[in-house]
């Protein structure tokens, strides 16, 4: 079956699309990709989401709008993709998070224990402006069913990168970071070992950086070459280490809400006294993204992994590739997804065209509930078949 998988994730940088053919059914899939691409946002719209997920305020009339003019989006780049490629039959669509509130620890009068996060994009505008069945909303029936409701990828993860000998890390680096451990396939074990957890900031606070010291007219460090000319300061970074959410045992996600422009603003005023040059300032965050990585391996994983896959678009940044390299020498090797056979660009959006066939096709529960903190596994997305005339 032709699919299409849809995400916009949290560098709101564009929805990434992949047209794949899946064969097979639950975990034994053959996954091939026939086409990807990345469809930028309207440069308004692109700029009203960030506003939003920075915490202003909309009508419920506004909130429609938005809703919608990002459905109409992601139903262009579905048909886009299908541009001199065999028609898709299904849509897997994850939307647009626009706010990620995991669950509380403890339950009080006031605040109830659920997590909550919102996708924008609604599946049955998709449905319709494209008259492809979309699956979407992937992260409710976990969270409904107690868990994080991310990440949600982990098991597509499994299916698609797990190796019969070999320990693997599956790490995305996009605006936040998240990881996947893959044991050897070869361990009797091995499906229910699969761990993974929100490492923490991947290119958010970079990305708010880089916008801050150009006035905006660059939004990200390309291939790490400014943060490359500067040092890191290892002090700030410990100290910044010690923040909760580091010390915070999985199953853990966060986004945007906790690495934010005031989270940027706090860790700048802790640099004031530290003399740091811009490349220093921008070396010092991405040595942040690489020790947040480093640190939580060697505090929640059950062993090192033999090697560490690396996509998302910080999978792109060479001076970020090189310290993650150097932290891990001697432990782990460092690779893209792309050497091993799955796009380091399109990773996530294969992932929501698998979670939408998993769902749709197979009926098979799409989340691991040692990732996610679930009580059991469930179907992950809503269904919207588009309406015939
Ligand atoms: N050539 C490059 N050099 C350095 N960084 C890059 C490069 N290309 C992309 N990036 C970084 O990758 C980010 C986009 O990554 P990606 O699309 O994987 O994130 P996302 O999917 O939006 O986030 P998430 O996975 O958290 O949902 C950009 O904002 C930029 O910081
Ligand atoms: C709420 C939300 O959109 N979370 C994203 C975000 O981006 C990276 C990290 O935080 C991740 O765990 C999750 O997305 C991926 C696709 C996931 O759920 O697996």
């Amino acid at each position: 079956m032709y699919c299409i998988g849809l995400i916009s994730g949290t560098s709101v940088d564009g929805i990434d699309a992949a047209l794949v053919e899946i064969t097979g059914t639950g975990i034994e899939l053959q996954v091939k990709l026939i086409a990807e691409e990345t469809f930028p946002y309207p440069a308004r719209l692109r700029e009203q989401i960030l506003a939003v997920c920075g915490g202003q305020s909309l009508s419920m009339a506004e909130f429609a709008e938005l809703d919608d003019a990002i459905a109409t989006q992601f139903a262009l780049a579905a048909q886009k993709i299908q541009t001199s490629n065999p028609p898709a039959q299904l849509i897997g669509s994850h939307g647009q998070t626009v706010f990620h509130r995991p669950p509380f620890l403890e339950e009080t009068e006031n605040q109830s224990k659920i997590g909550y996060s919102l996708q924008l994009g609604r599946g049955e505008v998709i449905a319709n402006l494209t008259g492809i069945p979309t699956v979407c909303n992937f992260r409710a029936a976990d969270i409904a069913a107690g868990g994080q409701g991310a990440p949600m990828v982990s098991k597509v993860d499994a299916c698609l990168l797990s190796h019969p000998t070999l320990y693997r890390c599956v790490q995305n680096i996009g605006g936040i970071g998240n990881v996947t451990y893959l044991p050897a396939r070869q361990q009797n074990d091995w499906e229910e070992s699969v761990c993974g957890w929100d490492t923490g900031p991947g290119n958010a606070l970079l990305d708010l950086a880089v916008s801050k010291l150009t006035g905006g007219r660059q939004t990200f460090d390309k291939d790490g070459n400014w943060a490359a000319q500067g040092m890191p300061d290892r002090e700030l970074v410990e100290r910044w280490l010690a923040h909760d959410f580091f010390q915070q045992s999985p199953p853990k996600s966060t986004g945007r809400e906790l690495f934010s422009q005031t989270y940027l603003d706090a860790c700048w005023q802790e640099a004031q006294t530290h003399q740091l040059s811009e490349a220093d300032w921008l070396a010092t965050l991405t040595e942040f993204t690489v020790a947040s990585i480093v640190h939580s391996y060697r505090t929640f994983l059950p062993r090192m992994p033999d090697e560490v896959l690396l996509c998302g678009g910080g999978s792109r940044n060479h001076y970020l590739k090189r310290r993650l390299e150097e932290k891990l020498a001697g432990e782990a090797k460092v690779l893209t997804t792309d050497e091993v056979g799955i796009s380091a660009n399109a990773k996530e959006a294969i992932a929501f065209a698998v979670l939408a066939y998993w769902r749709f096709c197979c009926s098979f529960p799409g989340n691991l509930v040692q990732v996610t903190g679930a009580k059991q596994s469930v179907l992950l997305g809503e269904i919207h078949l588009p309406v015939t005339t």
